[in-house]
């Protein structure tokens, strides 16, 4: 039995967090500027609620878990919806969603089948199409009354002015999402930081903002976009499901999401969000998950709504890529170019899965542009594989202690001064032996792209760079056993690894090695037309800046900095050193003759002891041939960890199979 004193406290703190959410929902809801992340706020709304569980005496009609969205701002003239507009309840994982079906079955008695859809990560409005004419539109507001913005959505291109039918009905009245485009949105925030602005914390935000702008000018210029997912009144026509009535907006012009599906059970629903959330970030837009509603329109009827949300529908929410934070620190590192790029050290936050405590912020004019300050409270975004970053800053949060960051003066790495050459954005440390600049090139150099040396990563070469057993790249191919055996965390097994990859590496491809030097400008595409037009690395070496700037798809920028890289002693030397280790610098690959000239192999699977490249240059080496498909002039697979369909295909035409140790077996001996 709670105590009187467990009420008293659970009031003060049920006060707190209802004043806390009424200021974040007018942060968020009129001034499109939220404090906090949406998946913080959400924290505080189920803080509320499970207060409110525990003690229902304290729940209260205009209580956030009672009601939907802000009331409307002066602002624009209001409109009174033909019917509530609702918010959504949430679920987070399966456990969550089978309760909400549980408890959708036993209301209904029966079995439903639903409707998946994308959960757009917009702005709700309602669109009213009089007589088949557009009429007017409004925001949700607190969804019963909303501002009209009639002019504004008028500038949709994807808003029809009027209904592709001959017989439109009376009145309809359509619910949408209104959304910017996620590069429509990067776009708007570069200007508005150009402007000294301040920025948009999300596409969401930019998107309420540009809807709620005063001049429809303004919102003309930025490409808005909408959805339409559901019905608020339509006059002399009925449906007999959700999917039928999303046919029916499609058939009179009005779009509907490509990825609205039909899931007649629970498990195709579940599958449904799992590919939503693989596709997330293919999307144009961003998603916060799924909307799951029942299909049939008369399950619907029987199962009502609640003060806030409806009892037929339920929101399932994907991971939030999203958090706030405070910006502790600004650092910088220097890259292999001597670029020298700020980063931001951040208060440990959870985003996405992991811990951040770091994130790119590229340059100092980017630091500027976003009007970041140390010590602000920042957006920052960790969203797939992509790097993780700095939004934006949240002004209204700052405490006055904040302070600009100004680019350091000398390499953290090497002392040196750290110049930043007029008209370009990145500060560089151009001292040639800086530490911090040898650690990035030779990373660079082994890197998958370019010579593709297997477990040579940050670790060893900083290891290797310490002990002074290299200085640069090509030290790396003189490597002995006697060296790699001090090192900490390498045994036998691991030395032999790195010492195979290291000499795979010696017969990669010439475009990969001119990628793996690490040239400004030289990026893969261009190291490939550069080893395409002039054959070898000598002649690279020797061409003018007119004959590089000559070749296709390749300009002077690129001419004049491989010209100037080739012209520097420390560029020859390794050259020099390259030759000298045997490394291939020309671009001749077939014809290499050898015991398994006239050869060829597949390979599937993945092998333990070395990547698919690093076997495929071991094979050309000795002269062999690597195609991708097994037929019967194949004359070995060689079969790794979970092979494909090859295997069969090989069996079936009688080609020699081999596993990775009777490969490595071959490799040692292939005349045998
Ligand atoms: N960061 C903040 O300070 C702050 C403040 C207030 C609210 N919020 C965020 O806003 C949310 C509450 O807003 P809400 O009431 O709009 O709830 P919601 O965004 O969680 O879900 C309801 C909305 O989803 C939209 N939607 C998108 N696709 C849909 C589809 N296919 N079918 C049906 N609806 C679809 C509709 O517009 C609907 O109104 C909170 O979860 C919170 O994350 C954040
Ligand atoms: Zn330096």
């Amino acid at each position: 039995m709670p105590s009187d004193e467990d009420l008293a406290r659970a009031r003060v703190r049920a006060d707190e967090l209802r004043a806390a959410i009424a200021h974040h929902d007018y942060r968020y809801h009129v001034l499109a500027a939220p404090e906090i992340s949406d998946a913080e706020y959400d924290e505080v709304v189920r803080e509320l609620e499970s207060i409110e569980t525990t003690y229902p005496e304290l729940i209260t009609p205009d209580s956030p878990t009672q009601r939907v969205g802000a009331p409307p701002e002066a602002l624009f003239a209001p409109v009174r919806h033909s019917d509530r507009l609702l918010s959504l309840d949430n679920v987070f994982d399966d456990a969550e969603l089978d309760a909400w079906y549980d408890r959708v079955r036993r209301a209904l008695g029966r079995d439903v089948d639903l409707v998946t859809e994308p959960k757009i990560d917009g702005v709700s409005v309602a669109v009213v199409y009089e007589g088949g004419r557009y009429l007017r539109g409004a925001t949700r507001g607190d969804g019963t009354v909303g501002e009209d913005v009639t002019q504004n959505l008028r500038t949709l291109r994807a808003l029809p002015a009027r209904l592709r039918t001959e017989d439109p009905p009376a009145w309809l009245e359509v619910r949408g999402e209104v959304f910017l485009p996620i590069a429509a949105f990067d776009r708007i925030n570069e200007d508005l930081g150009q402007q000294g602005k301040p920025l948009f914390a999300n596409p969401r935000n930019a998107a309420a903002g540009t809807l709620r702008q005063k001049d429809p000018a303004v919102t003309a210029r930025r490409p808005l976009d909408i959805y339409f997912h559901g019905l608020v009144r339509i006059e002399g026509r009925t449906f007999a499901t959700h999917f039928e009535m999303l046919d029916y907006l499609r058939d009179v012009g009005l779009r509907v999401h490509p990825r609205s599906a039909r899931t007649p059970d629970l498990d195709a629903v579940k599958a449904e969000v799992r590919r939503l959330a693989e596709d997330r970030h293919s999307l144009p837009h961003e998603i916060d998950g799924a909307v799951v509603k029942v299909n049939p329109l008369a399950a619907e009827i029987e199962l009502g709504t609640t003060a806030k949300a409806p009892r037929w529908a339920v929101a399932y929410k994907l991971p939030a890529e999203e958090r706030t934070t405070k910006l502790l620190d600004i650092r910088v590192n220097v890259g292999r170019t001597g670029a020298v790029t700020p980063f931001a050290i951040l208060e440990p936050v959870r985003v996405g899965g992991v811990t951040l405590q770091m994130a790119t912020l590229h340059n100092e004019s980017e630091i500027a542009r976003k009007g970041i300050l140390i010590g602000d409270t920042v957006v920052v975004r960790r969203a797939g594989d992509v790097i993780p970053e700095v939004v934006a800053p949240i002004p209204s949060v700052r405490t006055g202690a904040e302070r600009p960051f100004h680019m350091p003066t000398v390499c953290p790495a090497c002392g040196g001064p750290v110049v930043r050459p007029e008209g370009e954005a990145v500060a560089r440390c151009p001292n040639l032996d800086c530490p911090a600049q040898a650690l990035e090139r030779v990373v660079h150099f082994a890197s998958r792209g370019a010579m593709d040396i297997e477990h040579l990563g940050y670790a060893t070469a900083q290891a290797l760079l310490d002990r002074g057993l290299i200085r640069g790249p090509s030290d790396v191919f003189f490597l002995t056993e006697a060296d790699l055996a001090g090192l900490p965390g390498y045994k036998e097994r691991s030395i032999r690894n790195l010492l195979a990859a290291i000499e795979a590496a010696k017969d990669r491809p010439l475009d990969r090695l001119l990628y793996g030097l690490g040239i400004r400008h030289v990026g893969a595409t261009a190291a490939r037309r550069l080893a395409d037009a002039f054959g070898s690395l000598d002649a690279i070496a020797r061409a003018s800046v007119e004959d590089i700037a000559a070749v296709e798809g390749v300009g002077p920028t690129i001419g004049r900095a491989v010209r100037e890289a080739f012209d520097r002693p420390a560029t020859q030397a390794l050259v020099e050193d390259l030759r000298r280790a045997g490394v291939r610098l020309t671009e001749e690959r077939k014809g290499t003759e050898g015991p398994l000239s006239g050869k060829t192999f597949v390979i599937t699977g993945t092998l333990a002891g070395m990547s698919r490249e690093a076997a495929k240059a071991r094979i050309e080496a000795l002269g062999g041939k690597v195609t991708s498909s097994v037929s019967s002039r194949t004359n070995y697979l060689v079969v790794g960890e979970g092979p494909g369909s090859k295997l069969e295909k090989a069996e079936k035409l009688g080609v020699r199979i081999l596993d990775e140790a009777q490969f490595l077996e071959l490799l040692a001996k292939p005349g045998a």
